[in-house]
């Protein structure tokens, strides 16, 4: 079968060939219906989300031919809010994005798309022996969503957008000899999220998510989401415009920590 990708030929439509979860009960991303998202205090609750990364003393960064992914080798933890007792750890951060930026991002907000949409993808640690062994659970992962505006640039940022240019080839792995704080890559306000039960965005599109959907976006400069839109694939096909298009909510609620 072709790989899947993002183009006419294999793209999000044709997933379900070889992915039949593609129309499964919960899938990701979702369009946000604000006026619909329950306010739920205990979510909110005692214990407040939560997030204890240690600062990567080295960037790893890889074209996986979807994306540029950071591969994280520090110990850094999410807890609290809609993941319970149980701690999530933070294993790979990448990013989807459009090639213009009316468009990029995976969630949506009443319908609003944003230039691009950060993921921070953590495994549960304290069920799970493995990212590998968890990676299929229906609690297996949480991922963090932020979404990303045009605007001032983002300088926790600048190592990524600084370097995605020479990762030419799906494959290209590089290590940039300087630190990176994945606090730093976080909206101010991480108290106002979306949160509900979904799957990865991608094939294999494992129902083992629990999302986490940040309200206010983080700015990143024309610049550095320039930089994102000129990655390429080892076809040399741009991987600009690799979102997946919302999925159907079905008998799912989106809660929410705001009022
Ligand atoms: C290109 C492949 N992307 C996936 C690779 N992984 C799955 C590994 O399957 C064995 S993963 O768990 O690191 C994630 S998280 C994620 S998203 N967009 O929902 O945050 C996609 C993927
Ligand atoms: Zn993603």
């Amino acid at each position: 079968m072709a790989h899947w990708g993002y183009m006419t030929t294999n793209g999000p439509s044709t997933w379900g060939k070889d992915f039949p979860i593609a129309n499964g009960e919960r899938q990701s991303p979702i369009d946000i219906v604000t006026t619909a998202a329950e306010y739920d205090s205990d979510v909110l609750g005692s214990n407040a989300l939560s997030t204890n990364y240690t600062p990567e003393s080295e960037v790893k960064l890889v074209n996986n031919g979807h994306s540029i992914m950071c591969q994280i080798t520090k110990k850094g933890v999410l807890t609290g809010g809609p993941l319970g007792k149980d701690e999530y750890r933070l294993e790979q951060f990448h990013l989807h994005w459009g090639a213009e930026d009316n468009r990029g991002s995976e969630h949506t907000v009443d319908g609003k798309m944003y230039a691009s949409e950060l993921h921070l993808v953590h495994w549960n640690a304290s069920k799970y022996s493995s990212f590998a062994d968890a990676v299929q659970k229906p609690d297996g992962l949480a991922v963090l969503g932020i979404f990303i505006t045009p605007g001032v640039a983002c300088n926790q940022f600048k190592v990524i957008s600084d370097n995605c240019g020479k990762l030419k080839t799906s494959g290209a792995e590089m290590t940039v000899d300087t630190t990176l704080d994945p606090t730093l890559l976080l909206p101010s306000n991480t108290s106002d999220y979306w949160t509900y039960l979904g799957s990865l965005t991608t094939p294999p599109l494992f129902e083992s998510v629990t999302w986490i959907v940040f309200k206010e976006p983080v700015e990143y400069s024309k610049e550095q989401l320039l930089a994102l839109r000129n990655l390429v694939d080892s076809d040399g096909n741009h991987m600009q415009d690799n979102y997946r298009p919302p999925a159907a909510l079905k008998q799912r609620k989106v809660k929410k920590t705001f009022t």
